[in-house]
């Protein structure tokens, strides 16, 4: 006898929320966990700042910026196990977690035009994975909000700033004295500012994200919870 095992409903998932909240590691882990697609979303609007930077666009002159937003070509690879981006063809993935992108990147992504072309880009890799698979989670700063707004589960990551500087200085490796993480709140929290005050599309929590403090959960428990959630949603 032939047992018919049916295809997961494709599900899109929105992870939001500040720098450091564990929002890549917990989209990566969740969509390997489901054999999901994956989209860092940050590492787009950071190829394209890494782009206007080699081009000599100075990131703070809005209109030079936006007459540039259609020029590169970027290219995302989904699999949550190993993540691509490409700018014309260059593999990027190293040189856009450079300080001079990480120094640039919230002027780029608060320019309408860049917002705009970058969230199309983003639709049609969502509407792709749904399309062809068992779906994708999405992670970024409005996802919830503006690029995806019926997707079917929304999750907002908190932390407090200090919870969030240790992980990011714990990154970089070597001693973790006081000035160092003073200094790397610091730079979170001017990301987080800029990103949350800016006009065209804010870091925001949707009002219908599940809210979820990180800051006492080990990476594992975060991506149990978010996983418990997607079964939830497709067996509603
Ligand atoms: N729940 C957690 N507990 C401890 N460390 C975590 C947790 N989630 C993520 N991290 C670590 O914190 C750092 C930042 O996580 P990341 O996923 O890059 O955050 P974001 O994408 O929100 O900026 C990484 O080094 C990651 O391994
Ligand atoms: N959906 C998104 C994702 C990122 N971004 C911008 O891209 C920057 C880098 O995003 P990221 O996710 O790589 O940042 P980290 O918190 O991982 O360092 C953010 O600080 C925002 O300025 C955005 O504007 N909208």
């Amino acid at each position: 006898m032939r047992t018919t095992v049916s295809a997961p409903t494709p599900v899109v998932v929105a992870i939001d929320g500040p720098s450091g909240t564990g929002k890549s590691s917990t989209s990566k882990g969740v969509a390997a966990r489901l054999g999901m697609a994956y989209l860092d979303t940050g590492a787009q609007y950071r190829a394209i700042t890494w782009w206007m930077l080699r081009q000599g666009i100075d990131p703070a002159d809005t209109a030079a910026v936006a007459a540039a937003a259609e020029k590169p070509e970027i290219v995302s690879g989904t699999d949550p196990l190993a993540p691509t981006i490409t700018v014309d063809g260059t593999d990027v993935s190293a040189p856009i977690r450079g300080a001079e992108v990480t120094g640039a990147v919230s002027a780029v992504s608060a320019v309408p035009e860049i917002r705009a072309r970058i969230t199309g880009l983003q639709r049609s890799i969502a509407e792709g994975a749904a399309a062809s698979g068992p779906g994708i989670v999405v992670e970024g700063r409005d996802i919830g909000t503006t690029v995806l707004p019926d997707a079917d589960l929304k999750i907002f990551l908190t932390a407090a700033p200090e919870v969030r500087a240790a992980r990011r200085s714990g990154e970089l490796g070597g001693p973790q004295d006081a000035a160092r993480l003073a200094a790397t709140r610091a730079d979170l929290v001017r990301r987080d500012t800029a990103d949350s005050s800016r006009t065209a599309s804010p870091l925001a929590r949707a009002g219908d994200a599940v809210e979820l403090d990180t800051g006492d959960l080990t990476l594992e428990q975060v991506v149990e919870r978010v996983v418990a959630m997607i079964e939830e949603r497709r067996s509603a």
